[in-house]
C-alpha cells in the first residue's frame, strides 16, 4: 500500500473536512501518498485528482462543506463511466481508495470495487444518520443543532401570535434528525416515516393542548413522511385547525451548512484515522463507524442493506414529554 485516494460524495455534511484532514494526516504519519479525487465519483471518471499533504488540510477543522466539493453522479451508475474512472485510478496509481459519503456512495463503491478489485474503505458522512453499523453519521449533529436553533426561533413568532407550525426538517427517508429535533426543541409532536401517523389523534392533541393552555404548537415532519412531508400533512388538516393559524416552515438546505459541532469534528476525527488504520492493516470493504463509543466496523453489504431505524423508546419519550 503506498497511494491512496479519498474523496465526499453525495450530499455535503459539516464534518467531511474534519474527516478529509483525519484522513490526510494519518495517512502521511504512515508515509503513504494521497491524492484527493474533486466531485466524488464525477471527479473519478474526468480524473480530477490532487496530491495531498498534510498542510494542505489545515486551518478546515472547522468548515462546513468540502474543500473538495461533491457531486450526485449518473455517469458512476453506468458500466462506461465506472470504466473511465478505473482507468484514471491506475493512471495515479491508485492502491485503495477511502468514501466520505452515505448509503448511495457505499452503494457505488461496493459496485465498483467488485467490478474492479480496488479496495474501498466508506466513512459515514450524511446528515440523514441512515447508515446502520454507526450510532451517529458525520453532519448529523450540526443539522440537528441548526434545525433546533431553527425551531427555537420559530416558537418566538408561534408564541407571539398563538399559531400551530408545521416545520419540515430533512433526511430523505429517515426520521432521525426530525426525532432528535423534536425532543430538543420541545416540539408538540413529530412525524416520521418509521411509524404510523394518525391525523385524528394529531388533531386531537393539537386540539386538547390549545383546550389546557397550551398558547401555540410545533409539529416536526420528516422531509420523507409518506403524506408528503409538512406541506401535505398541513393541507390535510388546516381547515380544520384554522383557528390555530397553521403554517408551513420547510428548513431545507440550511442544515447541511456551517461549522460542524464539537461532536461532528470528534466523531469525523476518530473515523478518519480508523479508515486509515483499517487499510493499512488490510480491511477493505467495509465501513467504518461508532456504536457505543467504539470504533467499529462493517462489510458495505450490511452498512448499505440493514435499516437503521429510530428507537420505539424515543419516540414513546418525544410523545410523552410533549404533554
Ligand atoms: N447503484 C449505484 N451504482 C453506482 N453508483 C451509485 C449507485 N448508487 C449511488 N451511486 C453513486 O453514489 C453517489 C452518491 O449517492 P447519493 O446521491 O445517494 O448520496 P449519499 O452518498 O447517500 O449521501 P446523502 O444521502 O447524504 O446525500 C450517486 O450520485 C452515484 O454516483
Ligand atoms: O441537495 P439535494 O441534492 O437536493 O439533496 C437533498 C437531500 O440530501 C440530503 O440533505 C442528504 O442526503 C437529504 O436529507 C435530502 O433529502
Ligand atoms: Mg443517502
Amino acid at each position: 500500500m503506498r497511494r491512496i485516494a479519498v474523496f465526499t460524495s453525495g450530499g455535503d455534511a459539516p464534518g467531511m473536512n474534519a474527516a478529509l484532514r483525519a484522513v490526510v494526516r494519518t495517512a502521511a504519519w504512515n508515509k503513504l501518498h494521497v491524492y484527493g479525487i474533486e466531485r466524488g465519483f464525477e471527479g473519478m471518471i474526468d480524473g480530477h485528482f490532487q496530491r495531498l499533504e498534510r498542510r494542505d488540510v489545515a486551518n478546515i477543522i472547522q468548515r462546513g462543506g468540502t474543500m473538495l466539493r461533491t457531486a450526485r453522479s449518473k455517469r458512476f451508475m453506468t458500466p462506461e463511466g465506472r470504466r473511465a474512472a478505473y482507468d484514471h485510478l491506475k493512471a495515479y496509481d491508485i492502491d485503495a481508495c477511502i468514501a466520505i459519503g452515505g448509503n448511495g456512495t457505499f452503494t457505488g463503491a461496493k459496485i465498483f470495487s467488485e467490478e474492479y478489485k480496488i479496495p474501498f474503505i466508506g466513512i459515514p458522512g450524511t446528515i440523514d444518520n441512515d447508515l446502520y453499523g454507526t450510532d451517529y453519521t458525520i453532519g448529523f449533529d450540526t443539522a440537528v443543532n441548526t434545525a433546533i436553533d431553527a425551531v427555537d426561533k420559530i416558537r418566538d413568532t408561534a408564541d407571539s401570535h398563538n399559531r400551530l407550525f408545521f416545520v419540515e426538517v430533512m433526511g430523505r427517508n429517515s426520521g432521525y434528525i426530525a426525532l432528535y429535533t423534536a425532543i430538543g426543541s420541545g416540539a408538540s409532536s413529530v412525524l416520521i416515516p418509521e411509524s404510523e401517523t394518525d391525523l385524528e389523534d394529531l388533531k386531537s392533541v393539537l386540539r386538547k393542548n390549545k383546550a389546557r393552555g397550551k398558547l401555540f404548537s410545533v409539529v416536526i415532519v420528516a422531509e420523507g413522511h409518506p403524506m408528503g412531508g409538512a406541506t401535505g400533512i398541513a393541507e390535510k388538516i388546516q381547515h380544520e385547525l384554522a383557528s390555530m393559524e397553521p403554517k408551513v416552515t420547510v428548513i431545507g438546505h440550511l442544515q447541511r451548512g456551517g461549522a460542524p459541532t464539537a461532536a461532528d469534528r470528534l466523531l469525523a476525527s476518530r473515523l478518519g484515522f480508523a479508515a486509515v488504520e483499517l487499510l493499512m492493516e488490510g480491511a477493505e470493504n467495509i465501513a467504518v463507524g461508532i456504536v457505543n463509543g467504539e470504533v467499529t466496523s462493517m462489510p458495505f453489504d450490511d452498512a448499505i442493506n440493514k435499516q437503521k431505524i429510530p428507537s420505539d423508546e424515543l419516540i414513546r419519550m418525544a410523545s410523552i414529554l410533549a404533554i
